[in-house]
């Protein structure tokens, strides 16, 4: 008897009567186990969004039959759906500059197995952190930025996230800010660690601006990334309490651990398809 497969439905339609009972017959009658299941109504928008994870004995009803008929079962809620196979790990390129915390903390975590990705490759504009990719045996690229060559570094980074398959790209303490066109193509694929409580200090240096406001938290923000800098749709937040002894230094110092929780779980409940974007916020099924 072989292992059961695994797999995450994640559906979204205008909100009506009978979807939720729809989609759990029609998973049922394939054979399925609904391991976990959330749903939620947006009342503002009479938008119905719902998760379920499901186990199926994977040599009666593989995955791709119940794909198949799933239109058929839906058709007259005008669904939205996708159905993600948890046997194949999402594909994530990670980017980073030089500040090395929130990569060496997401190497560590995939390292024990705690975020099931596939990584395809570390892409920087510096050279600096090139051992650790290599220490952990990860293709390494360095493309330094400059204002002329901006649109060809990225060109060359579409052509990597292409070449690999990539899914997913978080920027890890990425600190050149992204085209518009660049952001078009990576809508819904790119997360970003904002390395402040936002809507709060934006752009590349928060820690000075909340030294000199006298916060009494600081914090950290993991977003999808827009062209809009620092205003994508937030997927995680983290906070830790500071006070007035605190120097800027000291800021830092204690927002490395905010920033590397944030953009772990963040990129954890990604890859567990747990995230809906929509419009400028998210829906995420913890
Ligand atoms: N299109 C976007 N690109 C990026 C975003 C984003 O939200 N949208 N987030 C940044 C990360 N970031 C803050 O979280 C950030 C990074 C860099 C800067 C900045 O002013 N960079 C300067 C260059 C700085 C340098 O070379 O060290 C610049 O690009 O001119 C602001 C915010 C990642 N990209």
């Amino acid at each position: 008897m072989s292992q059961p497969k695994e797999f995450v439905l994640k559906a979204s339609c205008d909100a009506t009567s009978g979807i939720v009972a729809s989609v759990s017959t029609y998973l049922a009658d394939h054979g399925c186990y609904i391991s976990e299941m959330h749903q939620y109504d947006d009342e503002d928008t009479q938008r119905f969004f719902m998760r379920a994870l499901c186990k199926v004995e994977s040599d009666d009803n593989s995955i791709s039959s119940i794909r198949a008929g799933l239109d058929d079962q839906v058709s007259r809620f005008n669904m939205d759906w996708s159905i993600y196979d948890m046997d194949e790990p999402v594909r994530v390129l990670l980017m980073v500059s030089k500040f090395d915390h929130c990569l060496d903390d997401l190497l560590y975590r995939h390292r024990k197995g705690e975020l099931p990705m596939e990584i395809t490759a570390i892409v920087s504009n510096h050279k600096d952190l090139r051992s650790m990719a290599e220490r952990e045996g990860i293709r390494f690229v360095h493309l330094p930025v400059t204002k002329e060559n901006k649109f060809d570094q990225e060109d060359a980074l579409m052509q990597i996230v292409e070449e690999t398959n990539t899914d997913l790209v978080v920027l890890a303490r990425y600190m050149q800010i992204l085209s518009d066109s660049l952001c078009k193509k990576l809508h819904g694929r790119a997360i970003n660690i904002h390395h402040s409580f936002l809507p709060g200090f934006k752009g590349a240096k928060p820690y000075h601006q909340a030294h000199e406001r006298g916060v009494k938290l600081i914090g950290a923000t993991a977003h999808y990334v827009t062209s809009d800098l620092d205003e994508g749709p937030i997927i995680e937040q983290a906070v830790q309490p500071v006070d007035h002894t605190y120097s800027s230094e000291r800021l830092v110092a204690v927002g490395r651990d905010t920033e590397t929780v944030a953009l772990a779980n963040a990129v954890r409940m990604h890859l567990e398809h747990r995230v809906f974007m929509y419009g400028n916020k998210t829906i995420v099924f913890k």
